[in-house]
């Protein structure tokens, strides 16, 4: 068991986000937004290009300051205590910053030993991971040899080794082919039933279809639309969550360019 929530607490909410502001010199490009999660909820932030997504991301992580607002993961404050909200939260992001001096098993171990794992512990986490996203057999490949699947397997893993209870993952399968995109997606299913919380951003509906009980719009860093994909169908009168996003996307974003 990856999380192992039996024996924990279980935080009501391992991320809240509240009024969040990101502003980069005068361009503002989260305004205002705030949203939750839950444990065993998996959350997706749908927008266009430029929307926000990233920088929200960003700030969860401490890779971007925040402007203003309050995030808190497993109720610790961001702003506040970054280094122990980051040790409760595992991000896949887009910049992978695997060590390519080191193979599968090694960029693992490097990144546990940075995280304070200790080493036996770490040793025994590391195995059941690479078990966990199908890398275990090729462990000693070098960085060099992977595909973008197994690349993508090897950062979801590296995520998981601090046993997070929430995941935060920016495009997980961005330009991989369909069966990677599926073992990925059976990785953060499997996850999301241990109890893992789940906030991802992906350009692809098939993919949100298939991971969020709620999906998030942003348009020009606001939520303008939330709810589970039937929700959503139902309130925009609409077949497909395409056609949810189009129209959204498309009249706010018309209304803002005027
Ligand atoms: N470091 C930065 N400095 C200045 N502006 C930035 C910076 N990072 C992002 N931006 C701007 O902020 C806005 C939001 O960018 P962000 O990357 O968060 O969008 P996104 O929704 O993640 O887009 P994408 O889907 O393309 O990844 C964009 O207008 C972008 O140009």
């Amino acid at each position: 068991m990856i999380a192992q929530f039996a024996e924990e607490r279980i935080m009501d909410k391992p991320l809240l986000v509240s009024h969040v502001k990101k502003r980069y010199k005068n361009k503002i490009a989260v305004d205002d937004i705030s949203f939750s999660t839950n444990p065993f909820e998996c959350v997706a932030l749908l927008g266009a290009n430029g929307a926000g997504k990233t920088s929200t991301l960003k700030m969860i992580h401490g890779a971007n300051t925040i402007s203003s607002g309050k995030i808190e993961v497993m109720g610790f404050d961001v702003k506040k205590d970054l280094s122990t909200a980051k040790k409760n939260v595992g991000i896949v992001s887009q910049e992978d910053l695997l060590d390519l001096s080191l193979n599968i098993y090694e960029n693992l171990i490097a990144h546990g030993l940075c995280y304070g794992i200790k080493k036996a512990v770490l040793k025994s986490r590391t195995e059941e991971l690479l078990k966990f996203v199908d890398l275990y057999d090729v462990k000693f490949k070098e960085i060099g040899e992977l595909s973008g699947g197994m690349r993508r397997r090897l950062i979801l893993a590296r995520a998981l080794l601090n046993q997070p209870k929430l995941i935060i993952l920016d495009e997980p399968t961005t330009g991989l082919d369909i069966q990677s995109r599926h073992l990925i997606w059976d990785k953060l299913l499997e996850l999301k039933k241990q109890g893992v919380s789940i906030l991802l951003t992906s350009h692809y509906m098939d993919e949100v279809e298939n991971l969020a009980d709620r999906i998030l719009i942003v348009v020009a860093g606001k939520i303008i639309a939330e709810g589970t994909k039937d929700t959503l169908l139902k309130q925009y009168r609409k077949k497909t969550l395409e056609e949810v996003f189009l129209e959204l996307t498309t009249k706010v974003k018309g209304e803002i360019d005027v």
